[in-house]
């Protein structure tokens, strides 16, 4: 038996398709940049950015502290004017909008956040009905709307209620109601749950997710988590030092992260491979050459090792983790193989035919 198996906790029930929305970006970076001058002299928070964002997409943006990312929401939201570089939102290039022009045009951005920014005085309802009351609506409208909005995110019985009586979630929930009054195109979502536990993280992404799906809304997520991008988004973009380190759908980010940093994170979410002390553990118990073979949708792993025997190797399976993403598998097995050095490696060389096999030495 694996020392370790890995489950998968993928909170979706469908896994959304990279090919479901149209590509044609809503958002677009052209060389981004913005320096801030801070008493130590320039920061370069964002450095040279390009990316675009898809119109229906849920697009993550991952990074550690200090990485750029709520400079780049706030670039993107016009609350920041980027130094240098073209940046287009639903169709205005923000670096050029006047301030009347772009607090317009937030309100066609929706916006979550960690601590939720709730007006603590007014109601659920109050909260939910406020970027309404500030764009002119109508009493009557905007009742209609607000019932519907909290219908939506499951709190229309708490409409009366104030923020203090409800839980992390719920007050999520009201942000996202809030968010979406004006019926944005873009929701942008900056580390919105990280003040949150994981089962309430999952009911949020699940919202999240059927924003985007019924509503069609575009959603940028900016979170420090991976699982939290391997939950709900598409694409990732990673950043680094302000630049961007990778950029790819979730699954090659996952399974075949090229930048360091990318490395790093993907280390967190999935402990399918062996670290030192565990290799240390594994030879102690187990006899034989130790290798890790990747594991993917397609490979005919199972049937290779089902060859061993004639080749006169005994194999066990001493360590793994396999999840799904975006409704493929992907993990590795690591196994100890038995049997003299020859009949070993041509083992290895059929494992090698159908999939990534690393031999731990
Ligand atoms: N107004 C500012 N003045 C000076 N430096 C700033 C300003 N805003 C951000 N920075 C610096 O820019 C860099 C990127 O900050 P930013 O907040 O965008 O990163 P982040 O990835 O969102 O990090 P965190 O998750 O910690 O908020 C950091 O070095 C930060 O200190």
């Amino acid at each position: 038996m694996p020392d370790r198996l890995v489950t998968d906790r993928d909170p979706r029930h469908t896994r959304p398709s990279c090919e479901r929305y149209a590509m044609s970006p809503i958002i677009e970076l052209d060389e981004v940049t913005k320096v801030f001058d801070a008493p130590s002299g320039p920061v370069r928070a964002v450095d040279g950015i390009s990316l675009t964002v898809e119109h229906g997409e849920v697009f993550g943006v991952i990074g550690y502290s200090g990485a750029g990312k709520s400079t780049l929401v706030r670039l993107i939201n016009g609350l920041e004017r980027a130094t240098s570089g073209r940046l287009v939102v639903d169709g205005d290039d923000v670096t050029t909008l006047s301030e009347r022009e772009l607090e317009l045009k937030r309100r066609h951005i929706g916006m979550i956040f960690q601590q939720f920014n709730l007006f603590a005085s007014r109601t659920v309802a109050g909260n939910v009905a406020f970027p309404l009351k500030v764009a002119g609506w109508p009493r009557a409208e905007r009742d209609r709307r607000v019932a519907e909005l909290l219908d939506f995110v499951g709190l229309l019985s708490r409409a009366h209620d104030h923020p203090s009586q409800l839980s992390g979630g719920q007050k999520q929930r009201v942000g996202i109601a809030r968010a979406l009054a004006a019926r944005p195109s873009i929701l942008l979502a900056d580390e919105c749950t990280s003040a949150l536990d994981p089962q309430t993280t999952q009911d949020v992404l699940r919202l999240l997710r059927k924003v985007n799906t019924e509503l069609g809304v575009t959603i940028v997520v900016i979170t420090h988590e991976l699982d939290v991008v391997r939950s709900i988004a598409d694409r990732v973009a990673v950043l680094e030092h302000g630049r961007l380190a990778e950029l790819g759908t979730v699954f090659d980010v996952f399974t075949k992260p090229r930048a360091e940093v990318s490395r790093r994170f993907v280390s967190t979410v999935l402990h399918d491979r062996p670290r030192a002390a565990d290799l240390d553990r594994l030879r102690r118990h187990h006899e034989g050459r130790i290798v890790t073979a990747d594991v993917l949708d397609g490979s005919t792993l199972g049937a290779v090792l089902g060859s061993a025997s004639e080749l006169g190797v005994a194999f066990e399976i001493v360590y793994g983790g396999i999840g799904t993403l975006q409704d493929r598998s992907f993990g590795s097995l690591t196994l100890a193989l038995q049997g003299d050095d020859p009949s070993v490696d041509h083992l290895i060389t059929r494992l090698r035919q159908v999939t990534t096999v690393e031999e731990v030495r």
